[in-house]
């Protein structure tokens, strides 16, 4: 398979302020991922970048599903980047942890009739994890970028991270948005996956199980 190239950039304004908006596209296959890129990022290796690696959820970033933690996760680090006045969010699309959309809400299925997240996948015929983290880091290298402070609570991201040259010299948690509906899978990846997940008793979460907040987490 051809490497991932750099294809197109323009301006984007969001709600957390000005990005860059750069396009990268495998020259064979088409696939399209794309990262958003905020202030200066040049000289990563004296001042690592702040960056988010965040994996397509059509569900929870785009539709406001509560089944997960994505869409606060990406708001989150869209705005932790916006505040710090620099830093890379990949957008990377690998939808439903590469199994893709149709095949996520299968497994959705599968999880309303008591199957867990990882059970689910399984029963589908794919692995618990179908992504391939390596394609960020050739972005990481076309951006320039070879030091990071990841946002992330999965140890899968650094390794990968690690192994293809990118230097994570810090991993900031990104715990947003547990819910009564996403707890199970937030416990879920914490046991099977190792992904590192707290529960926080000073916030409020939505809805929250636990400490049974009726104030919202704003996003
Ligand atoms: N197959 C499958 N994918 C899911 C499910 N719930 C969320 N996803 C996908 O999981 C991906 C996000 O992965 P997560 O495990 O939540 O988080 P992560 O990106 O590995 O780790 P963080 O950096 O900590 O967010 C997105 O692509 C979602 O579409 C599910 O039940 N089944
Ligand atoms: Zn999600």
């Amino acid at each position: 398979m051809s490497k991932i190239q750099r294809v197109a950039e323009a301006n984007l304004p969001t709600e957390f302020g000005l990005f860059r908006i750069v396009g990268f596209e495998f020259p064979d296959t088409k696939k399209e991922h794309v990262a958003l890129v905020m202030g200066d990022i040049s000289n990563s290796e004296e001042n690592p970048v702040l960056a988010r690696i965040h994996s397509e959820c059509l569900t929870g970033d785009a539709l406001h599903s509560l089944k997960c933690d994505c869409g606060f996760q990406l708001s989150t680090a869209l705005r932790q980047i916006s505040e710090a006045g620099r830093g890379v969010l990949i957008y990377h699309r690998e939808e439903g942890r590469g199994i893709g959309l149709i095949n996520k809400i299968r497994a959705y299925s599968l999880q309303d009739n008591g199957m867990d997240t990882i059970e689910a996948n399984l029963a589908l015929g794919f692995a618990a994890d179908e992504r391939n983290f390596k394609v960020c880091a050739d972005i990481f290298e076309l951006l320039g970028i070879c030091k990071v402070r990841l946002l992330t609570n999965n140890p899968a991201k650094i390794d990968t991270m690690k192994k293809a040259g990118i230097n994570v010299v810090e991993r900031i948690p990104l715990n947003v948005g547990e819910n009564r509906y996403n707890t199970g899978y937030l416990d879920t990846k914490a046991k099977k996956m190792g992904h590192y997940i707290v529960h926080d008793n000073e916030k409020h979460y939505l809805d929250c199980p636990y400490c049974q907040s009726e104030i919202p987490n704003k996003k």
